[in-house]
């Protein structure tokens, strides 16, 4: 997907961020267009979280500035940006584990149309055609009566993104998505992720340590080393970089857009 001809949903402009002495994101600036797939990789420490929450408004930035469609975000609250259409997932998936996996959504939803003062059991009934379309989407639908903390975590995680599509978010950041799945799992939860961001047009960023799912779904990948960007480009240019070989995919790595199955 061509980059530059697009308008971008999202910029980053000369963002700078420090922990104390600590320099955590130093004059990052980016711009991703409608519909793309960015992956947001680099060492550790290298600035990727704080990144995240810089866009999401859960960090404030030192200097710099967060565009959604040209419309600057500096100073409003996560919960505002959300409603704009910025959703996110989390690394450690953030759920009600006492409630059903259906009731999980329609509480998403509840809080999406500002119903708060809609109260359980009433509140039981709000939402719950829309939610099981979600719950469909996902291929939860069956789970739906079940409570949330017997959900396996590859399903917990399918549960998350169903959350993040609550407000039909124009934007999904996603802090690794497949942290801590098996291989077959993270495949379908990535390949997931991707179907539904091409039907719905959404962007999604997302970050990764995993790079066989970083160049088998990104559209374009930004290697963060340092708090700036190292590079930025095709899954092909940046694999190719020399220096980011060096500093973090090492020199033998080769990755393939292609399905694990067609390597076994
Ligand atoms: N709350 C904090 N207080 C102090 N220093 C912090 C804090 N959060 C992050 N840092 C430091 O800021 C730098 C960037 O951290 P950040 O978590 O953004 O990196 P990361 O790329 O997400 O790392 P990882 O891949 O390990 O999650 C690191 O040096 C980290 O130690």
């Amino acid at each position: 997907m061509s980059c530059s001809l697009l308008p971008p949903v999202l910029e980053a402009r000369a963002l700078r961020k420090s922990y104390g002495g600590v320099v955590a994101v130093a004059g990052l600036s980016l711009s991703v267009p409608r519909g793309q797939i960015l992956a947001l990789i680099g060492p550790n420490g290298a600035g990727k979280s704080t990144t995240f929450n810089l866009l999401t408004g859960h960090l404030s930035p030192d200097s710099g500035d967060v565009l959604l469609n040209g419309q600057s975000l500096a100073g409003l609250p996560p919960r505002r940006i959300w409603r704009m259409g910025v959703g996110r997932t989390f690394q450690v998936a953030a759920t009600f584990g006492s409630m059903t996996v259906l009731e999980n959504i329609q509480m998403g939803l509840i809080s999406a149309h500002n119903r708060y003062r809609a109260l359980w059991p009433w509140a039981g009934a709000l939402y719950r055609d829309q939610a099981m379309a979600l719950l469909d989407l996902v291929g939860l639908g069956p789970l739906g009566p079940l409570p949330c903390a017997t959900l396996a975590y590859g399903d917990v995680k399918r549960l998350e993104l169903a959350l993040a599509l609550v407000n039909d978010p124009h934007v999904l950041l996603m802090d690794e998505p497949t942290a801590g799945m098996a291989l077959a799992e993270r495949e379908s939860v990535m390949e997931l992720t991707v179907t539904l961001a091409r039907q719905r047009t959404i962007t999604v960023v997302f970050t990764e340590h995993d790079m066989d799912v970083v160049f088998r779904h990104a559209d374009r990948v930004a290697v963060i080393n340092r708090g700036t960007l190292l590079a930025d480009g095709t899954p092909d240019e940046v694999q190719q970089n020399e220096q980011v070989r060096d500093v973090y995919l090492g020199r033998g790595a080769t990755y393939r857009k292609q399905a694990p199955d067609a390597e076994r």
